[in-house]
């Protein structure tokens, strides 16, 4: 069973260190090899056969992004969050690989649950890549308590990212992610949104700090099947991995999607970026921090994205209104901006818009 991780157990000692250094040394161009270091230190264990990460600016000065957060895959707990609910975690009895035709296999009937009454089997097809087309439903991959082996087609996030990432710095949305030199297929898994797990009311005044700033890294989990209750929200502030900085398109070639493992709280799904269409070489990697997806098929259900609102009932901070995502659909105007337009459609068709 996965192991309990908790926001005050941070690891802070490798950014603390080099913020104390003089600017002089901050922009030293050894910086990028020290950062890349940490990250395949501090992964090696969760994602074995991931290439490395590069950390790449073409643009200014900066050799890396800010020292602000500490690199890992993984979940940090903070107060007033439950545990992992792992007491009503069932798993399936299948021996060797599940048959994604089973009629037995409890993960099977446990993703069935979620599908449209003419899908079946699991989310990925042969390869472990997303079956084409896939709608934003959830994930239930096997887990530790499930009878079937490593290589159960069902497990696919639990081992890791297997792509070439790169970080790099942008013209104009600060840092964001890019495939490497080969290109990454339509369906394949990325890596989780890690980071802190917070209450709604420590990210309400969290996100108070981050407008103020101009960047959030507060995702609302608040996905159609699991609604506004007792919802939390994943900080990537502190702690995250490469998908912080995964910056928004209007016209978005990767997607979040809730995922369930050791976890049988509904309010605590993994945060799963996957790849939607094929991504070229070098191409930059953003989902749609709006949830508009045309796979989706007319379904108007908002999606999560970075947290929109503050403690104070403030929506629509500075830091969401002008989009530079260079899209053909986009405009980039205030006036008209994706999340407006969006916005206005949302209270057409009647729905409260968070
Ligand atoms: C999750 S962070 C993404 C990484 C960020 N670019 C960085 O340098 O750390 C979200 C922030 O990136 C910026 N951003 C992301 N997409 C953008 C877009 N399409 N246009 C303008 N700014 C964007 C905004 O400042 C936003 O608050």
């Amino acid at each position: 069973m996965p192991v309990v991780r908790y926001t005050e157990d941070l690891p802070s000692e490798l950014h603390n260190q080099i913020n104390s250094y003089s600017e002089h040394f901050r922009g030293s161009r050894t910086l990028p090899s020290v950062l890349q270091a940490s990250i395949t230190f501090n992964t090696m264990e969760d994602e074995p056969h991931a290439p490395p990460i590069e950390i790449l600016n073409k643009v200014d000065s900066e050799p890396t992004p800010p020292w602000e957060f500490y690199y890992t895959n993984h979940i940090y707990h903070a107060p007033g969050v439950p545990l992992p609910d792992v007491v009503n975690l069932r798993g399936c009895d299948c021996v060797g690989k599940c048959d994604p035709n089973s009629k037995t296999c409890a993960c099977v009937k446990k993703q069935k649950a979620y599908f449209h009454p003419n899908d079946n089997g699991f989310v990925y097809d042969k390869t472990g890549k997303l079956k084409r087309g896939f709608p934003g439903y959830p994930i239930v991959e096997c887990n530790d308590l499930c009878g079937c082996d490593e290589e159960c087609m069902n497990r696919v996030v639990q081992h890791g990212r297997k792509v070439q990432i790169s970080i790099q710095k942008t013209e104009e949305k600060g840092w964001g992610v890019f495939a490497g030199p080969k290109p990454i297929p339509a369906g394949t898994f990325l890596g989780i949104y890690s980071g802190e797990i917070l209450t709604e009311e420590e990210s309400a005044k969290r996100g108070e700090v981050y407008n103020e700033y101009g960047r959030t890294y507060l995702f609302d989990i608040d996905y159609y099947h699991i609604g506004d209750d007792g919802m939390y929200t994943m900080d990537a502030y502190h702690a995250g991995n490469f998908t912080r900085f995964l910056n928004h398109s209007c016209e978005p070639n990767c997607r979040i999607f809730a995922c369930y493992i050791n976890e049988a709280n509904i309010l605590k799904p993994l945060l799963a970026v996957y790849a939607i269409r094929d991504v070229g070489a070098y191409e930059e990697i953003c989902f749609n921090y709006n949830g508009s997806y045309p796979e989706d098929d007319g379904d108007d259900d908002e999606e999560p994205g970075p947290s929109q609102e503050t403690s104070n009932g403030k929506a629509k901070a500075p830091v969401y209104q002008n989009c530079r995502c260079g899209a053909k659909n986009c405009t980039g105007e205030r006036s008209r901006s994706c999340f407006e337009t969006l916005l206005q459609l949302t209270l057409v068709i009647g729905k409260v818009f968070r």
